[in-house]
């Protein structure tokens, strides 16, 4: 019987340099992930590749991994050859954002850490001005990664040359490089690419745009397509819906969950518009729970420091806004109505407005957060794109995770739709569990959550989002001459950024004894009070506190799941009000 089972091809059995092996090693992975297991061999046999695969599924190392290695080789063929002074751009990587480019850099950067001599990456997002990378390109790295109006406005500038070295090219997260409103520039991008080279599509889901790609790239490509389902499975991510009431149920909710410590670790809150974002983070502040804010309104170096500082554990809460499910809605809602057709028929205003929203396209798509413990829905997503992009944020690698959403009645019929769509054919369970919650145990609460809430005024939201805007000029690199030479200046900006728009109420921060549910009290106590909050704070490590299972095998050892609240929680197998 043990026979049939398939064995698995390790990393080492995969032909892979020493080096890269060394590396792999010390990142932890003790095996490849699905899809690492089927791409890397076929990228090594020089085949091209379409790849689907989830979200969190390890597909950055599953391109990185082959192109590092082919660089490798062809690298000591030179040298037996005594041709060491033939350096050029032999990869390049396509992403669509700067936060995505960034983060391949640095897996890259991890993965060549054993061969950064021979293996040299660039990553050209970093800087507006093509001007301040030429001396980087200059050297003629051997991995170049950037988004396509990047890599293009630097083959202008005569900075990049990549119509006759470039070997390899991959497109991660390639569905999104048309929906960024990428087209134009991929297609010019195309007509200076060599005439042959391999080909690698990444991507988390099929679609229209990742067809075309297809065909402009790829020649004759190996199409994986990974049949597991779009999220891990349940041992490893476990998913809840609450329902609540009103509105003001879902502020009540978060805040106790909170304060209970029965939400524990690392988590990313999403909400669906900006302006909630904030009014959330003013409402949680209020109790001392600090938090930072994500969105599409940021600018990108923001959005990449927040992104950093949420990796490096400066933050346990990331309230992150995902529009990308409220404009898709937007626009197919403006397709069938003839109303609405006539509308933006009419006005251009709207149509436009659409194009940026669609380049905005979901900030946190793609990224890797370090270590997220929880994913909670605030606001339900509007698609089970959205939900699947939302909730691929936690239980990433072979990490184990948890997500809560929380659903209003408005919101029930998309819960409905996405239970049905997740749901497995062979079990009758509800992929998105009830999480049993009694609320009136937390009724003590809601007097002061109602104080929180109502004084998160409009004002307050905006002078939060003028304060965001402050602290940006603050960080500017392009104001910074301004700043050395009207100190005054700088000194009212500083001052103006030290007062928050609500005030924080210290008697808010704790629990009093009283509010503590009789069935919570022993669970409450049993969780050590974190240190006084400094920078940088304790981070909360999920590999710490969770022991993993492998990919696709539970790990029978895997105690502390009973630990954590959330996902010890037991839920009832009654029908949902769905
Ligand atoms: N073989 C492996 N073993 C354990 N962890 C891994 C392995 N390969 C990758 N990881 C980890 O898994 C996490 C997710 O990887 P990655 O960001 O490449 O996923 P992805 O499939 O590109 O996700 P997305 O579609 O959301 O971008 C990363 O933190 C990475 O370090």
């Amino acid at each position: 019987m043990a026979d049939e089972i398939e064995k698995k091809t390790q990393f080492h059995e995969m032909g892979l340099d020493n080096r890269l092996l060394k590396a792999i090693a010390k990142l932890g992975w003790s095996e490849p992930t699905p899809i690492q297991e089927k791409a890397i061999p076929l990228a090594l046999d020089g085949k091209d590749i379409l790849s689907r695969a989830r979200t969190g599924s390890g597909k950055t190392a599953a391109f990185s991994v082959p192109v590092i290695q082919q660089i490798l080789r062809a690298k000591k063929v030179l040298d037996s050859n005594n041709k060491h002074d033939e350096q050029c751009v032999r990869a390049l990587i396509i992403v669509p954002s700067r936060e995505l480019s960034s983060q391949a850099h640095f897996m890259m950067q991890q993965l060549t850490a054993c061969c950064s001599q021979q293996v040299t990456c660039v990553d050209i997002s970093t800087e507006a001005d093509p001007q301040l990378l030429k001396p980087l390109l200059a050297v003629k790295p051997d991995i170049v990664i950037g988004t396509p109006s990047r890599l293009l406005a630097h083959i202008k500038a005569g900075n990049l040359d990549i119509s006759t070295s470039v070997e390899w090219v991959v497109m991660d997260e390639a569905d999104l490089l048309f929906s960024f409103g990428y087209e134009n520039d991929l297609k010019s991008l195309l007509a200076h690419f060599p005439k042959s080279y391999q080909a690698f599509l990444m991507s988390a889901t099929f679609s229209e745009d990742l067809e075309s790609l297809k065909k402009l790239v790829l020649h004759n490509p190996v199409t994986l397509n990974l049949s597991e389902s779009q999220l891990p499975m349940a041992d490893q991510l476990i998913q809840y819906h609450v329902i609540c009431d009103t509105e003001d149920d879902k502020y009540l909710l978060l805040y106790a969950l909170i304060k209970l410590k029965l939400v524990r670790g690392k988590s990313l809150i999403f909400v669906n518009t900006v302006g909630r974002s904030y009014r959330l983070k003013l409402f949680l502040e209020q109790f001392s729970i600090f938090c930072c804010v994500l969105n599409s309104e940021l600018p990108v170096n923001t959005r990449c420091h927040v992104v950093e500082q949420f990796n490096q554990g400066l933050y346990d809460y990331i309230i992150a806004t995902d529009e990308s499910a409220v404009v898709s809605t937007a626009s197919k809602s403006t397709k069938s109505t003839s109303v609405d057709e006539k509308k933006s028929k009419t006005s251009g205003k709207i149509k436009k407005k659409k194009s940026t929203k669609m380049k905005e396209y979901g900030v946190s798509r793609g990224i890797d957060f370090q270590n997220v413990s929880n994913v909670i829905n605030f606001d339900f997503p509007t698609s089970l794109q959205s939900y699947v992009h939302r909730v691929g944020r936690t239980a990433r690698g072979e990490q184990m995770g948890t997500a809560l959403s929380f659903v209003v009645d408005e919101e029930m019929r998309v819960l409905k739709k996405i239970q049905k769509q997740l749901s497995d054919t062979n079990s009758e369970e509800e992929p998105l569990k009830p999480y049993q919650f009694k609320m009136d145990e937390i009724e003590g609460f809601r007097y002061r959550c109602k104080d929180a809430i109502r004084a998160v005024t409009k004002n307050a939201i905006r002078e939060a989002r003028v304060k965001e805007v402050r602290r940006e000029m603050l960080n500017s690199e392009k104001l910074k001459t301004y700043f050395e030479e009207n100190p005054h200046d700088l000194q009212v900006l500083r001052h103006d950024s030290i007062s928050r728009p609500v005030k924080v109420k210290k008697h808010m921060k704790n629990v009093p004894e009283y509010l503590i549910p009789p069935t919570l009290k022993s669970m409450y106590h049993r969780v050590p009070v974190k240190a006084k909050r400094t920078l940088p704070p304790p981070s909360h490590d999920v590999k710490r506190d969770r022991k993993k299972p492998r990919f696709g095998k539970p790990n029978p050892k895997y105690k502390k799941q009973q630990e954590d609240p959330l996902r010890s929680f037991r839920y009832v197998k009654t029908k949902s009000k769905v």
